[in-house]
Order: C-alpha cells, then structure tokens, then sequence
C-alpha cells in the first residue's frame, strides 16, 4: 500500500464512552468480518474483557476502506483501554500511530480520561479528531458537550461529527474525517528497516508473537531481524495483519502495522518498545522506545500449593511479556511461604492479573493486601524503598518515613463539589484549584496515594453517583506520621497481614481489622485470638470462638450423597485457605483491610 494511502490511528476515549462499539462498526463497514462473525466489541477478545466489559490490552486491526473518492485506504486501528489503571497502554498505542479520535459520550460529557488521553495524543504530537457518541440517546447533549471539549481540552469541536457507534449513523462520514484530516505515516522506503515493537505476547505453538509499526524500509517474511537491545538475529517465518482475522502476507510496508513471527521461544527475546532491524543492513539508531512505567501498587502473591512456585514463576514471565507494566520478584513470608511481591498500576489491573493468573494458568493463589511503596531514611542516613509493610523496621531502627503524594485531578458536575471535597479531605487531601467549565468542575487536589489506591474509585462513583471521574499523577513522597500494624493470629504475628496505616487511623483501624478478621476466619476446633499491635503494643483483640461440631453433624440421617458433597464443600472452600501455624485463614482474611476500607464507605 502506498504510505499516502495509510493512515494509522487511535481510538482514545473515557471508559464506556464507546470506543470498542466504534471499532466494530468500522470493522462492520469495511468488511473485515463477515456479518454472522460479529459479535459485539470484537476487538475485546480476553473472556475477562468480554464478561466486565471493558478493554485492557490495546489491539490493532488493519482494514481496507474504499473512500468516496474511488481510491483504497489502508486503516490501521488501535483500540485502547479507557481505564486510569491502563494509560499506559494508551500511551504505548498513541506513540506508533499519527493521529486519534477523540470519542466523546455526548450524553455525558468530558471526563477525566478524555483529557488526559487526549494531552498524551497532543504531547506525542499527534492530530486529534474529536467525535460526539450516543447522539441516538435521548439526553445527548452534543452541543453542550462540543463547547465542553473546546473549554476543558482546548480543542475546537463545533464541527466534531455527530454520531452514534450503537445505529451507526454517521459512522462513514468518520472514516472520511480520518482520510482527509489524519495525516499519513512519514517514513523513508527505502531507508534501512527500524521497526516498532508495539506489543508482544507468548503464543503457545508459536513461541513469540509481536505487533510492529515499521517505522522505515520494510520487513519482508524469510529475511532476517535484528532485536536490538540484544543484538539477536532471528528468522522472520511469518507475518501479516489482524482484520481482525490473521491474514499472513509477504512483507509489511513503510508505515504499516502488523504481526510478525521468527521463532522466538525466550519470553524476553522481543521485548514491547525494542527496535528491529536488518542485520545485513542496520538502521543508525535504536528507536526512542517507551517511557519505563513504574508500578504503583504493590502485593504479595502466593501459591497455595508450594509445589506451584515454579509454574507460578513462569505463569507470571508470561504475562509479563504481554504487560510490560507488571512486575514483580520473588518474596518469602514466613506465614505463606515462597511467592512473589508484584507491583501493579492500580487495583484494576491487580484483579485483572490475578484473575488472568487464576483463569489462564490454573494457578491457585492467595493475595495479601496491596501496598504503595513508602521511602524511610534508616539510622544511618540512607534511603530506602518499601514496597512490604511487613519489611518496615520497628520505629526506633529509622529516622522518618515519607508517603507517596498525587496530584488528582477530578472531573464532576457542579452538584457534586462538596461531597467530592469533604471526600478528598477524610482521605487526607489539601485542595490546590477548582476550576469551573459551565456544566463542569475540574477540581485538583493533593492526596497521599495510599488514601486513593484502595477505595477512592468506588467511593468517589458513590458519592457522586458515577457523575465524577478521576485521573492522577505522582508528585513526591512526604514526611508523614506512620507507623506498622501488626496482626497477631494466637500469640504468632503474621506477616503476611500487616498494613502500614497513619498514626491518627490506627486505633480505628485495628479494630475494624480484628472485627474482621473474626468473621472472615472460620471456626476452628480450638479459639483463636487475633490482635492488632503497633510494635509490641497490643491496641486491640477479638477471638474466633471453638467449633462445637463438624461439618457432617449437619446430616443426621445416612445421606451419603449429601455427605460427599459437604466434604466436596469443604474442601472446595479449603483451596483458598492457607495453613497458617495450627490456623487456617482464608483468601479475604488476606484482603480483609479492603473491607475495613469499605465498611467506612458504607456510610456514603
Ligand atoms: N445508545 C448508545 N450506546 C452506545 C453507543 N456506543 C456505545 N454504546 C454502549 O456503551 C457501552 C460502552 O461501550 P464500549 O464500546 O464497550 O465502550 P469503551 O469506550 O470501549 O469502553 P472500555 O473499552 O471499557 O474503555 C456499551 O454498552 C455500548 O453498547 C451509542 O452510540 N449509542
């Protein structure tokens, strides 16, 4: 295809504001799937992604598109996750592409990802075409709304297409849009090759599979490829393009994007953002890459089996490969035994991990609280990271501690503000700006991101019945008063269970724990104590009373089915416990702070 003729481009837009929905119909239009083939939000192709919803990966499609004007496009299409937890991968898909639609619900308005999505588009230098959605609904507003993207984002949208991806009315004229006002790929033919690895992932049978943008020359199958960070030379067997069926082809020209396979089996041996080349004839210079993303969460993870460890191991490098933003190193807990500390960029993306663990790798596992990472100066003066409450030394052995702080930026409607604010001030929050756009308030605010992490999501959606969104950003670590609470089940402290909490919500918060706690584990044949202490201070205590009886006492006649299946039962429930010392705790006694969190939420 020639280069005047491509054009490759992002969907960007707020989570739900029909972004995957505008794909299909693209790929509806232009033929890439034949009718009984279709099936609502195609490109979220992960069972997870299907049953919530919402995308997580990034996904490319390529699609032919006879314009008006007689002449053949080349579409390549990027449909990118609209939650704050995945910007990353936007930002990834937005830096191999040239321009992006801005999808907004005309029904709802600009949101908090609609604009930072679209200044990432604008940093990388890419032109953004904005789009009102849902005009089909009867409360679209895409005049309000239009105004609202030209008063908050700072981009004209009077002659933003009205369209609905639901009826597909006017979805052709956007196609047009993208033709005439997206610009086309720059790059040189017959330069020596530099491509983009976009993305990668590890297919069972055929090793590693990557998503390329060629960003000069072209790849023809057959030739050879350098990966050059690693300098390894590999064969091309095989490549082509996503429409979204895989259709193999002979090579990938300058400017376009697409799948390529050489054999390789090392999971790290086409990492996302690497450059490659012709090892006949190499390109100059590796290309920019990606900015390194650092995880922002951080929890340990367990295999319930020990046996597991290994497959654990590999399970998660998989992953990896497919979701550079995860990470993680071995751990060992005294309470849980071998298991991985994993660092993740949110809560939504650590349920989505685990889930993907759970479901896609058999690995049965138990997951401890998340954690920020907090920095301490030690008695020596120097500084170091904690990612583990459980690692943070008694107060006496370091000098201070510093809390991670954000800037928060939320979009809500005007209603909204005080609940909003006394929200952000329970969570410890120091309010910097508030800014109002007609139907619209940006308010920015100060946070330690501890408070924001776990529940602020939800209790943010509650307070302002779903009407405010919320993106942030890191800005410093800050001295703050914290200290370590301990859980002690039978006189034992396990590590796996404690939190690093702020002084004044300490008190509160073990006891809300221990609370709990004594719900969450089962009876056992013998009472169990379980305290909260800060250092060897015990600051408060429940006991989970003994079992009378057992389980099959229940029966009282000889059913024996019925008999099996409470065993079944039992050890079905078994599989989510660990044995810790004579007590057995389960998976939510593990994330039972959550609850406390929540519990507090309640009253919203
Ligand atoms: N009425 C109406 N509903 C729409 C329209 N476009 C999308 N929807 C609905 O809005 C919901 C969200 O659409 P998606 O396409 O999944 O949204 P998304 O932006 O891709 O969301 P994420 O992938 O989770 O970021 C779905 O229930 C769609 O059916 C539209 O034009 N009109």
């Amino acid at each position: 295809m020639k280069q005047s003729n491509i054009r490759n481009f992002c969907i960007i837009a707020h989570i739900d504001h029909g972004k995957s929905t505008l794909a299909d119909r693209f790929i509806q239009i232009c033929g890439g799937l034949e009718l009984r083939e279709m099936q609502a939000q195609v490109l979220d192709n992960n069972p997870i992604e299907r049953e919530r919803g919402i995308t997580i990966k990034a996904q490319a499609v390529s699609l032919e598109y006879k314009a008006r004007n007689g002449e053949v496009y080349q579409l390549n299409l990027i449909d990118t996750p609209g939650h704050v937890d995945f910007s990353y991968e936007v930002s990834r898909s937005l830096a191999s592409c040239e321009g992006a639609l801005l999808v907004v619900d005309a029904s709802q308005g600009v949101e908090a990802q609609s604009v930072a999505n679209c200044y990432t588009a604008l940093e990388l230098n890419l032109d953004v075409l904005p789009v009102l959605n849902k005009v089909d609904l009867h409360n679209a507003e895409p005049e309000r709304v239009a105004k609202e993207i030209e008063d908050v984002i700072g981009i004209p949208a009077q002659d933003a297409l009205r369209i609905s991806a639901k009826t597909g009315l006017n979805v052709p004229d956007v196609l047009e849009a993208v033709i005439a006002n997206l610009p086309p790929p720059k790059g040189i033919e017959d330069a020596p090759l530099q491509a983009l690895i976009v993305d990668s992932w590890f297919d069972n049978y055929l090793g590693v599979v990557s998503l390329v943008r060629v960003i000069n020359g072209r790849i023809r199958k057959g030739q050879k490829m350098r990966v050059m960070s690693t300098g390894k030379d590999y064969e091309i067997t095989s490549l082509g393009v996503h429409t979204p069926k895989r259709v193999f082809k002979d090579a990938l020209e300058t400017g376009e994007v697409g799948f390529l396979i050489a054999g390789i089996k090392d999971i790290f041996g086409a990492p996302v953002g690497d450059t490659l080349t012709d090892p006949s004839r190499p390109c100059a210079e590796q290309l920019p890459g990606f900015k390194k993303v650092q995880p922002r969460v951080f929890a340990g993870m367990f295999p319930i089996d020990a046996d597991d460890f290994e497959d654990f191991r590999e399970s998660l490098s998989k992953l990896r490969l497919n979701d550079s933003a995860l990470q993680y190193e071995p751990e060992n807990s005294t309470a849980l035994g071998f298991g991985f500390r994993v660092g993740f960029l949110g809560m939504l993306h650590m349920e989505i991990v685990q889930e993907r663990l759970e479901r896609e790798y058999d690995i049965n596992m138990i997951t401890t609280a998340p954690s920020v990472v907090y920095e301490i100066t030690g008695t020596d003066g120097e500084i170091r990271k904690i990612d583990n409450p459980a690692e943070l030394p008694e107060g006496s052995e370091f000098e201070d501690i510093r809390e991670p702080i954000i800037n928060c930026r939320v979009l809500m409607p005007p209603d909204y503000v005080g609940p909003v604010m006394q929200l952000c001030m329970e969570k410890r929050g120091t309010q910097r700006n508030l800014k109002y756009f007609g139907n619209q308030v940006q308010m920015e605010v100060e946070m330690p991101m501890g408070e924001v992490v776990l529940d602020f999501f939800d209790r943010l959606k509650s307070v302002s019945r779903g009407y405010a969104s919320f993106e942030y950003e890191f800005l410093r670590f800050q001295e703050a008063p914290l200290v370590k609470l301990d859980v002690l089940v039978n006189g034992d402290k396990v590590d796996a269970l404690a939190t690093i909490v702020h002084r004044d919500a300490a008190y509160a918060r073990g006891r809300d724990l221990c609370e709990r706690m004594q719900e969450l584990i089962p009876r056992q044949m013998f009472d169990v104590a379980i305290q909260a202490a800060i250092g060897s201070k015990i600051i408060a205590r429940s006991t989970v009373k003994a079992m009378r009886k057992n389980v099959l006492a229940k029966c009282y006649g000889g059913d024996i089915s019925r008999k099996k299946k409470l065993l079944e039962k039992q050890k079905e429930g078994k599989k989510r416990m660990k044995q810790v010392g004579a007590v057995e705790i389960p998976q939510e006694a593990f994330l039972a702070v959550l609850g406390v969190e929540r519990k507090s939420s309640k009253a919203d």
